[in-house]
């Protein structure tokens, strides 16, 4: 439901993988999705109930107004919007089936003219399972963000929020910010902007009414993260005139620029799940993380299945052309291992 920018291009890339896609939304919308391919065909929230697997990709307060609609659906239910508490606690309140979603990729466009069937290839996709999530569900909804060429990863809905926070809507709010300070110069200030400017203010482009949705939904967390912002520049700003503590700033943010994530695979269908047979003890899930990271081996997603309170398995999803070097490496170090998916 909501065949826009995101759920436009969910459509487009559940097609290209098989799926038959129906498309819940305002008529011309759905006209629209139609042209562009996004579903095989138009439906309405009564019709898709009976379906295998339904992608809620409207605005969030919508999509929270939604669920209880949904009450009694046997379908499998997930989400993709951009913050995840008020969200999960709501689908929990109507008792679905869901596991709530939210992929790192989009853009300041909207609608579906704007979709695309590649925009999560190699993409961050958050997950956020709780502990009613079962746990069939959860691999089911893996598997579909898998097909969708995005690389799922697991969070509590609440860290979810707070790191969405600092990384997604405090820069949001830092372009606008700036886009009125630049503005307010003079009336022609910005037609001086240079690429600097250009790249901090790309998203102050972005739909108006989606993104007050976002921050209002967010307004905890966000004003946590504003009020340290808010300290950091107060800072800055009595710092300008000594060299040294500025460079001192400017040497850790380049180091912290250094680790940002971005596009973790370049493509889809190359991830592999490595399951590893453990006995419960302190320190055994470090010590099976430190072995991939010391051989620089990178982790996409990491569960744990639990046979018995005695006996686990480590689940490592892993890309495939790194599985071969991980499984000598565990079983040098007296781990077996076995690929599951
Ligand atoms: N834009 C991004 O970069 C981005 C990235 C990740 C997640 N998200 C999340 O994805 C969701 C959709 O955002 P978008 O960027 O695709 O927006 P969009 O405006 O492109 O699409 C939203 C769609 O929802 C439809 N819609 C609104 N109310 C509806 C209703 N009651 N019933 C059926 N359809 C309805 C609209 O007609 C529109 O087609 C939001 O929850 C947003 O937080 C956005
Ligand atoms: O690239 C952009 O323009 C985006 O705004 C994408 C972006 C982000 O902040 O990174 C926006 C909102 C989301 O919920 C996820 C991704």
């Amino acid at each position: 439901m909501g065949v826009g920018l995101i759920g436009g291009s969910v459509g487009l890339a559940a097609r290209e993988s098989g799926w038959t896609v129906a498309g819940v939304d305002r008529p011309g919308q759905l006209e629209a999705a139609l042209r562009a391919g996004a579903i095989d065909q138009p439906a309405t929230l009564e019709e898709v109930r009976g379906s295998d697997v339904v992608v809620l990709a409207a605005p969030i307060s919508t999509v929270k107004e939604t669920l209880p609609d949904l009450a009694g659906s046997h379908a499998l239910i997930t989400d993709v919007a951009s913050t995840k508490t008020a969200i999960v606690a709501a689908a929990e309140r109507a008792g679905l089936r869901f596991v709530g979603g939210h992929p790192m990729a989009g853009s300041q466009l909207s609608g579906v003219a704007n979709a695309r069937a590649d925009l999560f290839r190699g993409a961050r996709y958050f997950l956020t399972p709780t502990d009613a999530t079962d746990p069939e569900d959860y691999r089911e909804v893996q598997s579909f963000v898998r097909e969708l060429g995005a690389v799922p990863t697991a969070v509590e809905p609440e860290k979810h929020d707070l790191l969405m926070a600092a990384l997604s809507h405090l820069p949001h709010m830092m372009a606008a910010a700036l886009l009125e300070v630049a503005s307010n110069i003079s009336p022609e200030a910005l037609s001086f902007a240079g690429p600097a400017f250009r790249d901090l203010t790309r998203v102050g482009a972005s739909n108006p009414e989606l993104w007050s949705d976002i921050l209002s939904e967010n307004a905890q967390a966000v004003g946590e993260v504003l009020g340290e912002f808010v300290r950091t520049m107060e800072d800055l700003g009595g710092e300008v005139e000594d060299r040294e503590r500025i460079t001192a700033r400017f040497v850790e943010a380049r180091r912290a620029y250094d680790s940002l994530g971005g596009i973790l695979v370049e493509k889809s269908g190359t991830n592999v799940d490595l399951a590893i047979p453990v006995r419960n003890r302190p320190g055994v899930f470090a010590e099976v993380t430190t072995l991939m990271g010391s051989n620089s081996i990178n982790i996409l997603d990491l569960y744990v299945r639990h046979s018995n309170t005695e006996r686990a398995a480590l689940v490592l999803t892993l890309d495939s052309d790194a599985v071969k070097l991980a499984r000598e490496l565990l079983s040098t170090a007296g781990f077996a291992s076995e690929v599951v998916g």
